[in-house]
């Protein structure tokens, strides 16, 4: 049987470093004996591929601790409950690091920051040089350190990385010298360690770079799944607790090293307990066990009083709303709540977008230095309220694009507190829409759990509803275009399309002036709504070779007549000469040169239209445009909610979509468009689209895609 070592460290109740009943106490200057905890990191680690960048140094890991993790935070502690560390059984978090460990930075001590699970938010402590701790049900630390060494990365040159979730991660560290120069920095004087005694009462010594520890000192310990681990009991104590120990004398201990070690984390074992069994966490927090796991995590941690609306919302009584999109059609109750939430969810972009322009909001940037706004968390939040509400007791299965990363940490507290106060905003007026609000107002952890539901991986069988909550992120932010983008795939086919474009006309003479113009002109004389001059949301159903289009709801207006959809289709240009191309605006997404070869070959004489987001594939379907091209770069690929919305929209509209190759595009094979041949083509007609297909094929290899 697999054994992994394990070390349990007993904590002692009492005396100021107490945790006491109110976990959320913040233990101040509690010392954790670094050797027994060192032994207890190292063991394993030492065993570990870290081994050959470290020395047998004794670091004394000094906890003093002093920030609290507020409640936002919690969720992400169990949001990465997928894959490093699934064989374990139970585990606490730890962390633990060294000051001036910085992430990016000159580090100056391997130790960095480490979680004894999977990935917690480590980062959002780093550097601070403060402790927390918070305590389980039991007072026990339990170290895992059999982890360690999968947290640590060796890299081909010989750097060391941290294998964090969070890419920035980096220490820094160019080659194991600076790593071992690091940490004889470290190092601090056998003097010292004499005069800190051994307060774990734990004996180990160091021969050859290992560690050992004597037998007698090493039990078996069994965890819940039956899994046995080696176990090394000791104990740590606080300084207040039991009176004359020789461990409470440390007030007056310094470190010799330049660098100071810091900081200890302990979470409840519920909060991060991980499921051995791979298939509880495919799909994270779409399979039952997961999401307990986040509601244990509230009940442990999230301290957020749950509030009263301090008015009724909508000024709607509940049993007043009588608004229900009536839709028919195969799908007909999944559109109509399809719509819901994406005419709902447009309120909260549009808000943020205005926000965004007068500078009361700002952008953030992703691991991969793509934008994102509160809208995109708040939307997804949002779209998957909404399908929560509409589809109670049925299984949710989303594929969307934003996950919580960037709203866990220190970094993510105060985004995330925006994110929830902005669906909070929205959601209070679901009436508008046909939907009761929430009876009070959401909490992080419930917000957060909603944006969780969007990262399941979709596939060939079931029902999954994929979203992009804001597409065209960069026209978000700059005031421009953008779509909210809902559809339903069911057994690998997209069978429902909705697609709101906020800031795309009605009207398409309206296209001509910017959004912000009329939005100015609206405030000083409100048009007649006649002319049509807000934003829309598009939909299909598949199978019914028709599309529609309907005014996005403006202003806190409910739903009425004037919100019944209209019918639109495709141009009917079929000569290249009168036809206008879109594409994506920036040429990082698609080569603008090699349409512009294309567009040259065929014929086509109208300029680009350049449009942000997938109001590329509205403007197809409503007869805008004739032709959509995106051509990205070799090795990128595509994803499905980026073109699954509007390509069934299109498609029923009465044109055709395809890749550069010619075939369908398929959304059966997860997140992405496994398959894609080089690009993508959508047209308003057959004729036209062949034209275009020959011509890639003429081109493509001369191109220096
Ligand atoms: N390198 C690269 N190549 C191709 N495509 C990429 C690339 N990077 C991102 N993306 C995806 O493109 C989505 C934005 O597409 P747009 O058509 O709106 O592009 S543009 O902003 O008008 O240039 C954009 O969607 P959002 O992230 O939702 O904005 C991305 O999913
Ligand atoms: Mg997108």
């Amino acid at each position: 049987m697999a054994t992994t070592s394990l070390l349990r460290l007993p904590l002692h109740r009492g005396g100021s470093g107490s945790i006491g009943e109110d976990r959320r106490q913040l233990c101040s200057n509690r010392p954790v004996f670094s050797d027994a905890l060192w032994a207890a990191l190292r063991r394993d680690a030492l065993n570990s591929p870290l081994a050959r960048f470290m020395k047998p140094t004794p670091v004394v890991a000094m906890a003093s601790s002093r920030h609290w993790v507020p409640s936002a935070s919690v969720p992400s502690a169990v949001g990465l409950i997928d894959d490093r560390f699934r064989n374990w059984g139970t585990a606490r978090r730890i962390l633990y690091g060294v000051r001036g460990a910085r992430s990016g930075g000159r580090g100056r001590c391997c130790t960095g920051t480490s979680n004894v699970g999977h990935e917690t938010g480590a980062n959002r402590v780093k550097g601070e040089g403060g402790v927390e701790i918070k305590q389980g049900e039991e007072d026990e630390l339990v170290v895992s350190s059999s982890a360690l060494g999968k947290f640590w990365q060796g890299t081909e040159g010989g750097a060391v990385r941290e294998a964090h979730d969070n890419g920035a991660s980096s220490l820094g560290l160019q080659n194991v010298n600076d790593v071992e120069k690091d940490l004889d920095s470290a190092v601090f004087s056998p003097a010292d360690r004499v005069a800190q005694g051994n307060p774990g009462g734990l004996r180990h010594s160091f021969e050859d770079g290992r560690i050992s520890v004597p037998e007698e000192q090493v039990s078996q310990y069994a965890d819940s799944n039956g899994v046995v681990h080696d176990s090394i009991e000791t104990e740590l104590q606080s300084p207040g607790s039991g009176g004359a120990s020789p461990k409470d004398n440390r007030s007056d201990y310094k470190p010799q090293a330049k660098v100071e070690p810091v900081f200890l984390e302990v979470i409840p074992e519920d909060l991060v307990r991980i499921h051995p069994d791979l298939s509880d966490t495919v799909g994270l927090f779409d399979g039952q066990q997961p999401l307990r796991v986040v509601e244990q995590a509230q009940k442990e941690a999230d301290v957020e009083p749950a509030k009263e609306w301090d008015w009724w919302p909508s000024g709607l009584q509940e049993d007043q709303i009588k608004i229900k999109p009536d839709v028919q059609g195969k799908y007909g109750r999944e559109m109509a709540a399809a719509i819901q939430a994406v005419q709902l969810a447009c309120m909260l972009s549009q808000r943020v977008q205005e926000r965004l322009l007068r500078h009361e909001e700002k952008a953030g940037s992703k691991k991969d230095k793509s934008l994102i706004t509160v809208a995109d968390w708040g939307v997804q939040a949002v779209v998957s309220w909404v399908l929560t509400q509409s589809f109670q007791g049925e299984e949710l299965s989303m594929v969307a694009e934003e996950d919580t990363k960037g709203l866990r940490g220190q970094s993510g507290v105060d985004m995330s507190q925006r994110v929830v106060n902005a669906v909070n905003e929205c959601l209070c007026e679901a009436s508008v829409v046909g939907i009761a609000p929430p009876k009070q107002p959401l909490g992080s952890y419930e917000v957060l759990k909603f944006i969780n539901k969007g990262t399941a991986l979709g596939g060939p069988t079931g029902r999954h509803w994929v979203l992009d909550p804001v597409d065209g992120t960069l026209g978000f932010v700059r005031g421009d275009q953008y779509a909210v983008a809902l559809a339903l795939v069911d057994d690998g086919e997209v069978v429902l399309g909705v697609l709101g474009c906020p800031n795309f006309p009605m009207r398409t003479a309206w296209l001509g002036y910017h959004h912000r113009y009329y939005r100015l002109a609206m405030q000083i004389a409100p048009p007649d709504p006649s002319l049509w001059h807000r934003g829309c949301v598009m939909t299909a159903q598949k199978g019914e070779g028709r599309a529609w289009m309907q005014p996005m709801i403006f202003n806190g207006e409910t739903f009425n007549e004037f919100h019944a959809p209209r019918e639109v289709s495709v141009s009917s240009v079929v000569d290249p000469a009168d036809a206008t191309f879109c594409e994506p605006v920036e040429k990082a997404n698609s080569s603008h040169s090699f349409t512009a070869g294309l567009a040259d070959t065929l014929g086509l004489r109208n300029e680009p239209l350049r449009v942000y987001s997938m109001a590329k594939y509205a403007a197809i379907a409503r007869g805008d445009a004739e032709i959509f091209m995106k051509f990205a770069k070799a090795g990128y690929k595509e994803k499905i909610w980026d073109h699954a919305a509007g390509v069934l929209i299109v498609q029923e509209a009465g044109g055709v979509v395809t890749d550069a190759g010619g075939r369908p595009l398929d959304f059966s094979k997860g997140r992405f468009l496994e398959g894609l041949d080089r690009g993508i083509v959508a047209c308003c007609g057959k004729s036209l689209h062949n034209k275009i297909i020959a011509a890639v094929d003429a081109s493509y290899n001369s191109s220096t895609l």
